[in-house]
């Protein structure tokens, strides 16, 4: 059989398929994931999880006037071939290619583009809400999968859809799977209705021979479908859906294309609010995912289509710090105890929980339920430690502010992928954290420069029992540590010239310590005077901060974080109360959303970078200490000197001369 792929360009023509070519597209579509993901990187366990729903899905539902919506939107890889965008695999998840998540800026078919889930069941209710007062009702479908599931919004949503007569179509695309198994009491009602995968196959075949039973036939068949409902609830006990008042179709096999389109005409037809059910495999028809037990390839790199193994190294990594920390901490203490939202190894849990079971929780994609059980943990006497990437956080701010804060909870909230994270697009920066946590009463936050300011950070989190403390660290590749000159009141000099007073004061957050004393030499070069400075905490602002700001002409902060309200504002802030007169200027994120790319690229084109950093600090010490960058060289200001004698550690003036662009 020729191409069938090659000669797709949208949904309609999916409709011409004959039942040969549809088996023989989803196999081509597997064997195109496998070979483009393979290169890029990208969600290759989901999506070959997906092949036969999308395209049944295609096939009954005109999109995009009948939208289809993907929960997290990770799986939508097939929906893009589908609609048009098979050629821009190539360029999958970077920059300036394509999105590895729905984008509304690439096709008419892609109605959502947020990236975190348990969302699109409101956006569901809202469009069906929004296509009745238009007078224009027709069907809107959600994808949303078991993991996805567990997120408290899509209950809410639930809740408005099945008290509704809207044509809303839940599909939930269960694998059983998040990353790991999906947890808890809503895992194990779906596992239930799992094992009858074939009740909707029974049911056509009755249905067909009934039919063809004249006379008696059809009637005993409506009979049979009032018992249907019985039947089900003897085979698949699905009172939970149908007693909210949500029509429930299935189980299905999730890679039976007759089973799901036939399902997928039932809900389309019902024109009410109907959950279709399909069963499916995640990184089903590719051995290698298959048979990745540990998250049948949900995400990563790129990886060698033969065999499915990463071609990125494991490397030191921030995470595997904390996971090896954490498992330390929790030795000395029986007191901490671990709180996972559905990512227990992408978070570094996984040792913890293998080594402390009962003390290590998954919670599901329940970020606030977290947060809040964790307040719940540590008014019973615990010390909860929530690891979550940075950008999760942001929908559990309240319970962060209240149900933590406002009880003085002892909770540490480890963020991973804090800053920019670069291919996973605008939704998985983790850049809000610093400007969005500085607001809650009492709260501590540090943000460690290595490995080892990441231990000692823990260990100061976890003896903080009367306030939220919060650790953060970003995605890139974990440096080699990076030791202080001296420590004047807990806050790293990192870099000064031999003596006093400086022209700048550069305060670098956390992991941009590296690149602040690369941007630093660069400073020097131009004739100023400079003392790089890590405060180590970014609230509470460490009070020796005032006295090293007076012995500077202006003081620079660069942070991996949103740049209105972040650390260097709250630092600014500070000084001010001291010092009126203190000149004060922040680098970091601009509040944008930034689109996908790897993150060296996005920082770049932020001026996230030495260069970056460099030449704006010169600018504005320029500015403000009244020379010219030409005769910044003339010294004066603050300090003077031809060029500048410029203090790091040993092995840190060593490693400056191959500094980071
Ligand atoms: C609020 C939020 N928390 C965590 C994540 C990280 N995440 C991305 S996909 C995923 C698992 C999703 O499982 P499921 O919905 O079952 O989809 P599947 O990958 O199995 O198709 C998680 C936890 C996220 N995207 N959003
Ligand atoms: C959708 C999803 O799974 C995200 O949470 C993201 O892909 C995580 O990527 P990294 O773990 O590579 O940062
Ligand atoms: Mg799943």
């Amino acid at each position: 059989m020729s191409s069938v792929l090659n000669r797709l360009s949208g949904p309609a023509d999916l409709r011409q398929l004959s039942t040969d070519e549809l088996a023989f597209l989803a196999i081509e579509i597997r064997d195109f994931l496998v070979r483009k993901v393979s290169r890029t990187g990208g969600h290759l366990g989901p999506n070959l999880g997906a092949v036969e729903l999308t395209l049944a899905l295609h096939r009954v539902f005109d999109s995009p006037t009948e939208p289809i919506l993907f929960d997290t939107g990770h799986q939508s890889y097939v929906h893009k071939i589908i609609t048009g965008r098979r050629d821009g695999f190539d360029g999958l998840r970077q920059a300036d290619g394509l999105s590895g998540y729905p984008s509304r800026a690439e096709s008419e078919h892609d109605w959502i583009e947020n990236s975190h889930a348990s969302t699109a069941l409101s956006y569901a209710d809202g469009m069906a809400k929004a296509f009745d007062v238009r007078g224009a009702r027709r069907p809107v479908v959600a994808v949303v999968g078991d993991g996805a599931l567990t997120g408290g919004m899509c209950w809410e949503a639930l809740n408005n859809i099945a008290g509704s007569d809207r044509p809303v179509v839940i599909v939930v695309n269960d694998n059983g799977r998040s990353y790991s198994p999906t947890i808890g009491g809503l895992a194990n009602q779906l596992a239930g209705l799992r094992l009858r995968p074939g009740y909707e196959r029974m049911l056509q075949n009755v249905k067909g021979t009934l039919e063809r039973t004249p006379l008696v036939g059809p009637p005993l068949y409506d009979a049979l479908h009032g018992f249907k409902r019985g039947v089900k609830d003897l085979l698949a006990p699905q009172g939970m859906f149908e007693d909210l008042g949500l029509k429930y179709i299935g189980p299905v096999d999730g890679h039976d294309q007759a089973a799901l389109e036939h399902a997928f005409g039932l809900a389309r037809q019902f024109g009410g609010p109907v959950l279709v059910h399909c069963v499916t495999r995640k990184g089903y028809g590719y051995a290698p995912a298959e048979n990745h037990l540990a998250d049948h390839m949900h995400g990563g790199g790129a990886f060698d289509p033969e065999t499915g193994v990463s071609l990125s190294s494991g490397g030191r990594s921030w995470t595997k710090v904390f996971s090896d920390e954490i498992v330390r901490q929790g030795r000395e203490r029986d007191d901490v105890v671990a709180i996972t939202a559905a990512m227990l190894d992408p978070v570094g849990l996984g040792a913890f929980a293998e080594e402390f079971p009962s003390r290590c929780f998954d919670v599901g994609i329940a970020e606030q339920h977290a947060l809040t059980s964790a307040a719940g943990m540590a008014a019973a006497g615990l010390h909860p430690v929530i690891a979550l990437y940075a950008t999760f956080l942001n929908r559990a701010f309240d319970q962060l502010l209240m149900d933590v804060g406002l009880h003085r909870a002892g909770v540490t909230v480890v963020l991973d992928r804090a800053g920019v994270t670069g291919e996973d697009g605008a939704s998985h920066n983790g850049m809000w954290d610093l400007a969005m946590l500085g607001i809650v009463p009492g709260i501590h936050i540090t943000a460690p420069r290595d490995e080892q300011t990441l231990r000692t950070g823990l260990a100061q989190c976890l003896d903080i029992a009367d306030a939220p403390s919060v650790l953060r660290y970003p995605k890139t590749a974990l440096g080699p540590d990076i030791p202080a000159v001296r420590s004047t009141g807990g806050v790293d000099v990192l870099a000064e010239p031999d003596s006093g007073p400086v022209d700048i004061l550069l305060i670098s957050v956390g992991a941009m310590a590296a690149d602040a004393l690369a941007a630093a030499g660069r400073i020097a070069e131009a004739g100023y005077t400079v003392r790089v400075v890590d405060p180590r905490w970014v609230t509470p602002v460490p009070p020796a901060l005032s006295a090293l700001a007076a012995d500077a002409g202006v003081v620079v902060t660069v942070e991996d974080g949103v740049v209105v309200n972040g650390a260097g504002s709250r630092f600014a802030q500070f000084l001010r109360e001291g010092s009126p007169t203190v000149h004060t200027r922040e680098i970091g994120i601009p509040v944008e959303f930034l689109d996908h790319g790897k993150v060296a690229e996005v920082r770049a084109a932020i001026g996230l970078t030495p260069r970056g950093i460099s030449r704006r600090t010169i600018e504005f010490a320029a500015a403000v200490l009244g020379r010219g960058i030409a005769d910044g060289k003339a010294g004066g200001g603050a300090a003077s000197g031809e060029g500048t004698v410029f203090t790091t550690s040993p092995e840190l003036s060593r490693r400056s001369e191959h500094r980071p662009d």
